[in-house]
C-alpha cells in the first residue's frame, strides 16, 4: 500500500505487520511438532528461526531494497521458494498515521540498518516444545514409572515448560546513524481472552520522541526487582546480580521478553554481565525501551552502536532500566573489576 508517510514511519508500520506474520510461522512450526534443530555458527537454530527470518527479510527487502537488513540466522540460503503468504506488504495503519520526529523526516534507505532476531529465546522455545511434543501416553508412563512424582509436581512441570514459550519474541530494530530509533517486539505466545475466545500474540512498537503503542506500560514495582537470564548464567553474571541489592531476581529467557517485563512493571532493571547477546538481540529492545522513557546500554553505561559494520557481539553485556535514575544506580553498583573483566 503506497503511503506518503516518511520512510522511518512506513518501515516501522511494515515491521509491525511482518512481525505478527513471523510470529505465526513460529507457532506453526511448533504445532507441526518438528523443530528441525541445528547447530549454527555459534548457536542453535530451528526451522522456526530460519523461516521467520526469511519471511521478515524477504518482505522488508521487497519494499525497501536499499535498506541494510541484518538477520541473526546465517545458515545456507534455502533453495525452496518462499510461500506467497510469507511476503507481507501490509503496513500497520495506526503506525502509518504517526507524526514522524523532525530529525527523522529526511532519512534515506541507505542511512538505515535493520537488525532482525526472528526468534529471541530459542532456548526457551525448544524447552517449551519438549513437553508439548511428548505424546500423552508417554507423559502418563513417565508419571506411573516415577511414583515419587506427585501429580501436582508433574502438572507444575508441564505448566512451567509451556510457560517458557511466553518468553519467545520476534525482534525488528531500526537504526539510523548507529542509533536505534524505532523497533518492534512481538510475543507470539501471549494469550488474551476476547469474548471467550483465545487470541494469541501481542506486539509493542516504539518510535523515538513519539512513544510506544500496541501495549500500555505499567509503573515500575515499588521494590527493586531485577530481571536476568535463565539459560546463559556464569560467575560474572551472578556477581553483577549480587551487588544490585535487589529484593527479588526474576530469571527469564530472551532480551525482548525482559524488556516486556520492565514495561509491564514486573521488574525495574535488566542486568546481564556477559557477552552472549548480539546487536539483533538489543536493537529493537533498546528502541522500544527508550521510546517508553527507559535506557539500555552495556554494563559500563555506554550505548552500543548499530551501524552495519559494527561487530555483532555485545561484548560488554546489557544493563537496562525503566528510567535514568535506576539506570545510573545500576551502573554505579557494578564494581570496577567486573567492568574490567568484561572489557578485556
Ligand atoms: N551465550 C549465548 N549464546 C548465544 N546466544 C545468546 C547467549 N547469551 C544470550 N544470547 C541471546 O540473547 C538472548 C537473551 O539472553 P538470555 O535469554 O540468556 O537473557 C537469548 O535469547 C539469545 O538469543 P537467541 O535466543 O535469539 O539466540
Ligand atoms: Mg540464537
Ligand atoms: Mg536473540
Ligand atoms: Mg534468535
Amino acid at each position: 500500500m503506497a503511503s506518503s508517510a516518511p520512510l522511518v514511519v512506513r518501515l516501522l508500520a511494515s515491521s509491525v505487520s511482518v512481525a505478527s506474520r513471523a510470529g505465526k510461522i513460529v507457532r506453526d512450526v511448533m504445532s507441526k511438532g518438528e523443530l528441525g534443530m541445528f547447530q549454527g555458527k555459534d548457536d542453535y537454530q530451528t526451522e522456526a528461526d530460519r523461516s521467520a527470518q526469511r519471511c521478515i527479510v524477504a518482505s522488508l527487502s521487497a519494499q525497501y531494497p536499499k535498506v541494510n537488513i541484518i538477520g541473526e540466522e546465517d545458515g545456507p540460503e534455502s533453495e525452496s521458494e518462499l510461500p506467497s503468504d510469507w511476503i507481507i506488504s501490509e503496513a500497520d495503519k495506526e503506525v502509518l498515521s504517526l507524526e514522524c520526529p523532525v530529525n527523522l523526516h529526511s532519512v534515506k534507505e541507505e542511512d538505515i540498518v535493520v537488525w532482525v532476531d526472528p526468534l529471541d529465546g530459542t532456548s526457551e522455545y525448544t524447552q517449551g516444545a519438549l513437553m508439548l511434543k511428548r505424546d500423552p501416553w508417554e507423559r502418563w508412563k513417565m508419571y506411573l514409572t516415577h511414583p515419587l512424582i506427585s501429580i501436582k509436581w508433574y502438572l507444575s512441570l508441564l505448566q512451567s515448560h509451556y510457560g517458557f514459550l511466553e518468553h519467545v519474541t520476534v525482534l525488528i530494530g531500526i537504526s539510523v546513524n548507529d542509533k536505534p530509533v524505532a523497533g518492534v517486539i512481538h510475543q507470539p505466545y501471549y494469550k488474551t481472552m476476547l469474548g471467550g475466545e483465545k487470541i494469541l500474540g501481542r506486539t509493542i512498537w516504539g518510535l523515538q520522541e513519539v512513544g510506544v503503542g500496541g501495549f500500555t506500560p505499567a509503573p515500575p514495582p515499588d521494590s527493586l526487582i531485577i530481571t536476568t537470564t535463565r539459560s546463559h548464567s556464569n560467575p560474572l553474571v551472578e556477581k553483577a546480580l549480587q551487588v544490585m541489592n535487589a529484593g527479588q531476581i526474576v530469571r527469564v529467557g530472551g532480551a525482548g521478553y525482559k524488556v516486556f517485563q520492565l514495561l509491564e512493571g514486573k521488574a525495574s532493571i535488566y542486568v546481564f554481565a556477559s557477552s552472549g547477546c548480539k546487536k539483533w538481540d538489543t536493537c529493537a529492545p533498546e528502541a522500544v525501551l527508550s521510546a517508553a522513557g527507559g535506557k539500555l546500554t552495556d554494563i559500563l553505561g555506554n550505548y552500543y552502536k548499530y551501524g552495519g559494520s559494527e561487530s555483532r557481539p555485545n561484548k560488554t553485556g546489557v544493563l537496562a532500566a525503566v528510567n535514568d535514575e535506576l539506570h545510573s544506580y545500576a551502573v554505579k553498583r557494578i564494581p570496577q573489576e567486573l567492568k574490567d573483566a568484561l572489557s578485556k
